[in-house]
């Protein structure tokens, strides 16, 4: 029994600033400490702090997870005033971390597992769930994995629920959409990494995955189910499901159902952004129709670019098929052209004539097919680190002034190279972004500190989401995305380009999903999808419906 149920419940716990007229009335006193309360401005101050002085990543993870469960208001006013700090350790790259080490950590989480034998009972866990979360408020927002692809990591099964608490705290702590409204899911449906799975402590179901009609029966359970309790409008955000499941399931429900997958589209929206800043930065060509793109990876998060970037590239009255020839893939066989053997379709989209000098059949070496593709840009989405070599980046380097090159692969063990790497071997040329955090670089003798720019879909899914949510959008088009993507675009100033950094500063993602969030809402308008009129909601007006940590704490 705790001393006080006040002092267990996240949401109203205020710990050490509960005011004396407070403690008064709910007869706190001895229970917290100090005797004279502290201020949240105090608080945070001591949290910062204490994270600074964690000796670990994973520490720093633990501790903050403890915090948002025993103290919301303090934690989110943290992440929300030093945002850049925190991210790192709820996000990209600890999460993976997290969930490497899921059965040793010893924090509580607030997300719910949907495991297979629950089959047929998914609407009352929902609905327990639910309860547990916040008694009075409305689900809005879910993400939900299965966790067969949990970043570049592969399968960990029900591991992997630090991915969807993740991003819910990015929804609350970046997108201003209130915690109290988000849940994390997992379906737990089984796992084919058997280390993970013969681990004594592993507490998902021990099998291998369940596949075809069991597993397609049991996402439309809970589809249904999150339906009938939270409503039509509650969003849902499918992450991290393998390549196989994730654009057909994105297929089987993006209209009925409002829905996106954030590897497909939230990573498109980011890396299309990143795409139309990087041709303002001096030295590269500032028409998009005369880039070509080389995808390495052609998975969820490439082909969801491809198709985005052919969308935008349209715009400019380029014929799709001509859209398409400026965008080329490898995949783990390699360079993807007509005529390769048993393509999927998505695949099959972006297969041309092979280029002279490279043979089809032969798993084609990167280095000969920048050599005979001559792209003005990289884009490492294929969980292979270091695969933009050395040799790859210099040839990038002699054939444009300024290659771009975009490691997006996460967490960092995985990125396709990193940030000194792609400067140092480009002699300070190349416009680089990867997936998880790198830090400024210094080159010997060059004045300017280069600042790489995190491409992370973490720039678009909390603007997106708090869009939809506003505007109770009936289904997320990709014009939605891109949409999106123009705004973030937009948002990057020229001093930012100065130093080759293709996005704003992460500390201002508040301000950017309210961007974001208004663009949302006026796409939504404009094709008239909305299920709520916002026609007056301006940027100020998203602004003021934010989610605000500390709003009723008076200063004590
Ligand atoms: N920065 C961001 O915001 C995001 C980053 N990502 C990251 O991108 C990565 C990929 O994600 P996702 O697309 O969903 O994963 P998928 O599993 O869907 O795709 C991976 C792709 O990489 C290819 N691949 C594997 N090995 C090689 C190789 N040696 N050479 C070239 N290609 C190879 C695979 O080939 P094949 O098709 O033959 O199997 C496949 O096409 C992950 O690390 C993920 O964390 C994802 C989303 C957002
Ligand atoms: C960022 C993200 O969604 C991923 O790496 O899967
Ligand atoms: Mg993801």
């Amino acid at each position: 029994m705790p001393p006080h149920p006040i002092l267990s419940d996240p949401r109203n716990n205020r710990g050490r600033r509960f005011p004396i007229a407070q403690r008064d009335h709910l007869q706190l006193h001895g229970l917290v400490h100090p005797a004279s309360p502290l201020s949240l401005h105090h608080q945070v101050a001591f949290a910062i702090s204490r994270l600074r002085s964690l000796p670990t990543p994973l520490a720093k993870y633990e501790y903050l997870l403890r915090l948002v469960n025993s103290d919301e208001q303090l934690f989110f006013s943290v992440a929300q005033s030093h945002l850049s700090a925190v991210l790192p350790f709820i996000y990209t790259p600890t999460v993976g971390d997290a969930c490497l080490n899921f059965p040793t950590l010893d924090i509580p989480l607030r997300g719910v597992w949907l495991s297979l034998p629950l089959s047929g009972a998914i609407a009352s866990v929902l609905r327990n769930a639910a309860r547990k979360n916040n008694p009075d408020s409305p689900i809005d927002v879910i993400v939900v994995s299965d966790c067969q692809r949990i970043l570049g990591l592969g399968d960990l099964g029900a591991n992997g629920m630090p991915i969807p608490v993740g991003k819910l705290l990015l929804y609350s702590a970046c997108g201003g959409v209130d915690p109290a409204t988000c849940l994390p899911v997992v379906l737990d449906v089984g796992c084919n990494t058997q280390s993970v799975r013969e681990d004594p402590q592993y507490t998902g179901i021990r099998s291998t995955r369940v596949v075809g009609p069991k597993y397609d029966n049991f996402i439309d359970e809970f589809i249904t189910a999150a339906k009938e309790v939270f409503g039509p409008s509650c969003l849902i955000q499918f992450e991290d499901f393998a390549n196989a499941n994730a654009a057909r399931l994105l297929e089987k429900y993006r209209k009925s159902v409002c829905c996106f997958n954030d590897d497909i589209q939230g990573t498109a929206a980011v890396a299309v952004a990143g795409i139309m800043a990087a041709i303002r930065v001096p030295g590269v060509d500032p028409d998009l129709r005369n880039h070509k793109f080389l995808f390495i990876g052609a998975g969820s998060a490439g082909i969801g670019i491809a198709d985005l970037m052919v969308m935008a590239l349209t715009r400019l009255d380029i014929p799709e098929e001509q859209a398409r020839r400026q965008c080329w893939f490898i995949d783990s066989k390699g360079l993807i052209v007509q005529g390769r053997g048993s393509l999927s379709e998505a695949k099959t989209r972006y297969a041309h004539p092979c280029p002279p000098g490279l043979l089809p059949s032969s798993s084609s070496d990167l280095n000969d097919v920048v050599a005979a593709l001559r792209p003005t840009a990289l884009i490492g989405v294929s969980t292979i680190p270091g695969i933009f070599s050395q040799h790859v980046i210099q040839r990038m380097a002699a054939i444009n002034h300024r290659p771009i090159i975009f490691a997006l692969s996460n967490p960092t063990s995985k990125s396709e190279c990193s940030a000194s790497d792609a400067y140092k071997f480009s002699e300070g040329r190349a416009v680089f972004a990867a997936g998880s955090p790198f830090p400024p670089v210094q080159l010997p003798g060059m004045l300017k500190t280069l600042v790489p720019a995190q491409g992370n879909n973490s720039y678009i899914f909390p603007g997106v989401g708090l869009g939809v949510i506003l505007s109770k959008a009936r289904y997320i088009p990709d014009t939605m995305l891109l949409a999106a993507a123009d705004m973030l675009a937009s948002l990057v100033d020229n001093s930012k380009l100065s130093v080759g950094c293709v996005y704003p500063d992460l500390d201002g993602l508040l301000d950017i999903s309210a961007h974001i969030a208004h663009a949302v809402c006026q796409h939504a308008l404009q094709l008239g999808i909305n299920g709520r009129d916002v026609s007056s909601l301006d940027v100020d007006a998203i602004r003021g419906l934010m989610y605000k940590p500390g709003r009723d704490e008076l200063s004590v």
